[in-house]
């Protein structure tokens, strides 16, 4: 049997005692469900993006251009999911997305999703933006990799890359995309943004080389220790010659996440880069942008032989991760859907939104006649 259906089936047999799941098991509808537990601002936060929306409503209509074509009689009751992406075992092709700021949503925030990941082997990506300071969420977690926001001063960027290196984060995560907030009405309408509140600050107010360009501490003065953050963290200084740098510092695999143009996947790759993340960060950043769906096939054909492709923004399904997979992505993030089942049910409801999308994954690889990550390739979808 496949390792990870068996959730399925403790569902239904909890139904025999009048149990039923915490919350949906469709994870189409958690943004729904969210709505109304949530508190206003955190939820627009959340669920929110850039402009229009157009972007993410992309993201989802790009999986829907894709279809499924399963084979019969293939014999694909006994399955695994297990895979290797970048030196990190993992039990499924899937990642936590770095997704910041979670207290937002939870009190137990990182510490919480952590758990959760670790109660599967899932490997999380941890943001630079975390409530909790990066050591703290590591004595929490399983696998572990770190999200970069690349600082403006050597001094930080190399002071965090050396903490998360001895908390063993194994793959460092360099986050492209996101070097000034884009245009998001949800947060704007609420004139709500987290980090002025001091939430998502935890690494950088637990670090020394942040806090020795401070006049007094966080504690003293809030306020000067937050616009350092901000300003810290905001504008774009950075180019492709400055990668060096980066490597100089880490001694592991470098993943640039917020590629969707094949010339800058190869740009990583003729930099040594180690891999990629397709993304664009959920539709938060560019208004109208293509659909990240869209960029893999072409992506991936470009550098897939030269580096690990992965792949996040708009997955939310088992069918999600397979048409990805399907097209080029070794791995992919999970995002949104996590961190609703965080606000809805700290540890446990991550664990149920993993679980059951490992399930799903799992159910549909065997209808589909696959046995491993390693059976699907692109024969397994055509365009709609
Ligand atoms: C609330 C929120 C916070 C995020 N914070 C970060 C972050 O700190 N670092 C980062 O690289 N990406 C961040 N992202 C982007 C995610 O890593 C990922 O690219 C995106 O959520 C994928 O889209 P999806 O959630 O619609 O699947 C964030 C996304 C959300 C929704
Ligand atoms: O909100 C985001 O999309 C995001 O990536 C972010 C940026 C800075 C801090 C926390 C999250």
């Amino acid at each position: 049997m496949g390792q990870h259906s068996g959730y399925q089936n403790e569902i239904y047999l909890q139904g025999l005692a009048e149990k039923t799941p915490p919350f949906t098991t469709d994870a189409t509808r958690l943004e729904a469900v969210a709505a109304e537990a949530f508190a206003p601002g955190p939820f627009g936060y959340v669920a929110g993006g850039a402009g229009s929306g157009a972007t993410m409503r992309a993201n989802r209509d790009a999986f829907d251009r894709w279809r499924i074509v399963p084979r019969m009689l293939a014999d694909a009751t006994e399955r695994t999911l297990d895979t290797t992406v970048l030196g990190t075992a993992m039990p499924a092709p899937v990642l936590l997305a770095p997704i910041g700021v979670q207290s937002i949503v939870h009190p137990d925030g990182e510490l919480a999703t952590a758990r959760a990941a670790k109660a599967l082997g899932v490997p999380i990506v941890l943001s630079t933006a975390s409530s909790y300071a990066l050591e703290e969420v590591a004595e929490a977690a399983g696998p572990r990799w770190f999200q970069l926001y690349w600082p403006n001063e050597p001094e930080v960027c190399a002071s965090l890359l050396q903490r998360a290196k001895r908390a063993g984060y194994e793959v460092l995560v360099v986050t492209l995309d996101t070097w000034t907030l884009a245009w998001r009405p949800q947060d704007l309408d609420q004139a709500y943004l987290p980090f002025l509140r001091a939430t998502g600050v935890a690494n950088a107010f637990t670090d020394p080389a942040f806090l020795a360009g401070l006049a007094k501490s966080p504690a003293d003065d809030q306020a000067m220790a937050v616009l350092r953050w901000v300003s810290l963290f905001t504008g774009q200084d950075k180019s492709w010659d400055r990668l060096p740098f980066l490597r100089e510092h880490w001694d592991g695999p470098i993943v640039l996440k917020g590629i969707q143009h094949p010339d800058d996947a190869r740009r990583a790759a003729d930099a040594g880069m180690d891999g990629i993340v397709v993304s664009n960060h959920g539709g938060r950043q560019v208004d109208g942008a293509v659909g990240a769906l869209e960029m893999l096939p072409e992506i991936a054909s470009a550098v897939g032989s030269r580096m690990s492709v992965l792949f996040d923004s708009g997955v939310r399904t088992g069918a999600d991760v397979l048409k990805a997979l399907a097209l080029g992505a070794d791995a992919v993030l999970l995002g949104r859907p996590y961190v609703y089942g965080l606000g809805l049910g700290g540890e446990d409801g991550v664990r149920h939104v993993l679980r059951g999308l490992l399930a799903d994954l799992d159910l549909t690889l065997g209808l589909c006649g696959r046995r491993s990550v390693s059976e699907v390739d692109s024969s397994l979808v055509r365009s709609a």
